[in-house]
């Protein structure tokens, strides 16, 4: 009995380290179109209701469906989508619901694994999950074989549902045939996560925009400045000029692909390391990479909503 409360104890400590997220950000500068989509931003736990996956690589501070509604109304945005993360594996209760809780502002992004049951497929469904991730990030996940990948892709493709890819871009040159056999759209978490100390206009991001265009259905994120830049200066203490080094990649992305872009704050922001961001002024990060109101509708409302909510798309 003793050995089991401090087993439980000791798998709910956070991994050493970790930065909790802000807890008094700003008001963005920004005011964010009427409709906009916070399209990437995470639940977790708490704990205490819905317990961190066993083979999970990181414990997290919670952040809880009611936290994140907070954040979007403060922020200003009216919907989210929440993203299915590692630490809670293929368990998808808290994303559940919280999608519940919602009343229809969120969407959500699910992990599955190959033997799902149709009635799970189902509930999810109705719950508003519209896609699966994988993730190919070594340190948040063990290979999965592509044979299961595939299995799942299989069982999502009759409900319309996409599949987000989260990898480094170091690895796209090996996983880019198998990405763009699956038969479904293709969305890109985080930029494809370029070496913002290389060139803009070289090779390996040139590869990655090549990846895009391959097809017209592959959509990218254009999100986590915070996780990607080496030089900052970090979106704290009132500055509104933040992750310069990062704005060149994300800019060429959204001129090049204003139709098939996305953003979302990434809130809580697991596993960073140097800081936590203020989510008011990464808000105002967006101004430097969608320049005018027109590209900052595509990008925050219109695009997500056709991908997410395409039943209310422009009501
Ligand atoms: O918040 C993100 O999207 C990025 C993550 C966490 C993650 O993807 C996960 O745990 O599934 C990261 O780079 O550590």
């Amino acid at each position: 009995m003793t050995e089991r409360t401090e087993q439980h104890v000791t798998e709910q400590q956070k991994t050493p380290g970790w930065l909790d997220w802000h807890p008094s950000p700003g008001r963005p500068a920004l005011e964010l179109p009427a409709g906009a989509v916070d399209a990437h931003c995470h639940v977790f736990g708490p704990a205490a209701a819905f317990p961190y996956a066993p083979e999970r690589k990181y414990t997290p501070c919670d952040a809880s469906a009611e936290q994140l509604f907070a954040l979007r109304d403060h922020l200003g945005f009216a919907r989210n989508v929440i993203v299915q993360a590692t630490c809670h594996g293929a368990d998808n209760r808290a994303l559940v619901d919280a999608l519940r809780r919602s009343g229809g502002r969120a969407r959500g992004v699910a992990t599955v694994r190959p033997g799902v049951s149709d009635a799970e497929l189902r509930e999810l469904h109705e719950a508003g999950v519209r896609g699966v991730r994988f993730n190919f990030v070594r340190r948040l996940v063990d290979v999965t074989p592509r044979a299961d990948l595939w299995d799942v892709v299989e069982r999502i493709a009759p409900l319309g549902w996409h599949v987000v890819l989260y990898f480094e871009a170091a690895d796209l040159a090996e996983l880019r045939e198998f990405f763009l056999s699956i038969p479904v759209p293709l969305v890109i978490d985080h930029l494809g996560r370029p070496d913002v100390s290389e060139d803009v206009d070289g090779p390996k991001f040139a590869g990655f925009l090549s990846f895009l265009r391959a097809r017209d259905d592959v959509w990218c994120k254009v999100s986590c400045p915070e996780r990607l830049s080496l030089t900052g200066p970090p979106a704290l203490d009132g500055e509104r000029n933040a992750y310069r080094d990062v704005v060149p990649f994300a800019r060429r992305v959204v001129e090049e692909f204003p139709d098939r872009v996305l953003w979302g704050t990434d809130w809580p922001h697991p596993n960073l390391k140097g800081h936590m961001p203020d989510d008011g002024l990464l808000v105002d990060f967006l101004p430097h990479v969608a320049p005018s109101a027109e590209l900052r509708r595509r990008l925050l409302v219109d695009n997500p909503m056709r991908l997410y909510w395409p039943e209310n798309e422009g009501s």
